[in-house]
């Protein structure tokens, strides 16, 4: 059995590197299969997931390698299969990246439905409408779906919701396309802008990504290249979120603060003060937060993914917090965990109402996705006694070390493997 065992912590003091972001790393590791010739890609997370993408890449024939010197090589050049196998597809929410992808390259693609953080409901219609309008095929089995396509064609697409993982999808396939495909209605995340440059470098032709119409004019192949994956906002907002719980000084180091601009201003609103560096961002928490309201909504507003985080933080505050969660109205799971730890939280509709102030009590509490461990985390950091958290898996889908980093400031926190079967260890083995 393993679990996250977090104490009462004092104020967090010191600095932590920010690794590259989890989601832009999911989408470059698949878009590289794209090219022609060897990419690598400088500061992809030793995340959970990435276990995934290398059984993916063993089966489909593409040599996917760490380098002494962390960056990863991929070489595509002898990908031999474009089907990926549903349980691995299943395993993680950006397989739906290997659609897009090898669809341009092959033209063809087998592919499992996509697991990931499990919000009730998670559909992908608008990857699929942007596939069909560049002219592919998509037949729906019981556990994997078929996208082919004789010829990739440039098209008008106008998504009917803005998606992070459609744009970049529909920018994948395109890629290759025969013509011109505009994407309308489209994420502006600084991960979509990632990709796209990274699609660039190899030679793509991509036209204002960051906006909210991205052109593209197919090109016949792609060059190898090397491009360094832009760090993680989100990790970075959630240790800028525990020294507001804890009290303290943290800077969060190798950041690009403007793609944090909502997650610095609602912690301003919350009392934390904040200084922006050039590649750094530092809060400055006194222990005493203000309630506030918070509306997720996507990039440029404030990220669903720091939501959980957040209402940790305003667990904090006294008087009543409102915390709307707009991206994915079901994503509340964290909230009868609070609630084991004393938290007063009602929910309603896609709203949870806090009644911050209350002391927080340490129990067993279970992670159900990766932000909401990083919830659980932070309140353990200021509930009274330990706070036991499993579900350990989903956490480290998220974070190369959580611990060890949360450790380095001062945290009163350790990772316990225990052995439970007969005629082993049964003490803590930390
Ligand atoms: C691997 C990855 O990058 N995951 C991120 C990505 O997920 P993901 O790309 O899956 O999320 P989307 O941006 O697609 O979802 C945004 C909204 O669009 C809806 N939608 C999405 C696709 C679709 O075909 N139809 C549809 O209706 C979703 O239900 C949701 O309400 O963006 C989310 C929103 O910022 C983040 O929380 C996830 O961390
Ligand atoms: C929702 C998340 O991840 P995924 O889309 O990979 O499930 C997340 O990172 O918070």
């Amino acid at each position: 059995m393993r679990y996250i065992q977090v104490e009462t912590s004092g104020a967090l003091n010191g600095s932590v590197h920010i690794p590259g972001s989890k989601n832009s790393s999911l989408a470059l590791l698949a878009a590289a299969c794209m090219a022609d010739d060897v990419v690598t890609l400088e500061g992809i997370p030793a995340i959970d997931d990435m276990r995934q993408i290398v059984g993916i890449a063993r089966d489909i024939g593409l040599d996917l390698q760490r380098q002494d010197n962390g960056d990863v090589r991929l070489d595509p050049r002898f990908i031999h299969s474009a089907t990926i196998d549903p349980g691995k597809a299943s395993a993680y929410r950006a397989s739906y990246y290997f659609a897009g992808a090898l669809l341009a390259k092959f033209g063809r693609v087998t592919i499992g439905f996509p697991g990931g953080d499990d919000f009730k409901s998670r559909p992908i219609d608008q990857h699929i409408k942007a596939f069909q309008a560049l002219g592919a095929t998509v037949t729906f089995r019981e556990d994997h779906y078929v996208v082919e396509a004789s010829e990739l064609r440039g098209a008008d697409i106008y998504f009917d919701t803005i998606s992070h993982g459609a744009t970049v999808n529909g920018m994948l396939a395109a890629v290759r396309a025969k013509g011109r495909t505009h994407l309308y209605h489209a994420a502006v995340d600084p991960e979509v802008v990632d990709a796209a440059a990274l699609l660039n470098q190899l030679g793509a032709r991509i036209y204002g990504a960051g906006t909210d119409c991205i052109r593209i004019e197919g090109v016949p192949y792609l060059n190898g290249g090397i491009h360094a994956v832009i760090p993680d906002r989100l990790v970075a907002g959630s240790f800028l979120m525990a020294v507001g719980m804890t009290g303290g000084q943290v800077t969060v180091k190798d950041v690009i603060p403007e793609h944090m601009g909502s997650c610095i201003a609602k912690l301003k609103e919350a009392g934390l003060e904040i200084e922006i560096g050039e590649n750094s961002v530092t809060a400055i928490g006194s222990g005493i937060v203000k309630a506030t309201r918070i509306r997720t909504s996507m990039y440029p507003g404030f990220a669903t993914d720091l939501q959980q985080p957040m209402t940790a933080l305003l667990l904090m505050a006294k008087g009543k917090s409102i915390v709307t969660e707009k991206v994915f109205p079901h994503r509340f799971n964290h909230v009868p965990q609070l609630r084991r730890m004393g938290a007063e939280i009602e929910l309603r509709k896609d709203s949870a109402f806090i009644k911050g102030g209350r002391p927080l009590v340490g129990d067993w509490v279970h992670a159900t996705d990766v932000r909401a461990g990083t919830c659980l985390v932070l309140a353990g950091l200021v509930a009274e006694g330990q706070t036991r958290i499993t579900g350990v898996e989903h956490v480290e889908r998220g974070y190369t070390d959580i611990i060890g980093s949360l450790r380095s400031l001062g945290a009163n926190i350790s990772l316990v493997e225990r052995k439970t079967e007969a005629g082993q260890c049964g003490s803590d083995c930390i």
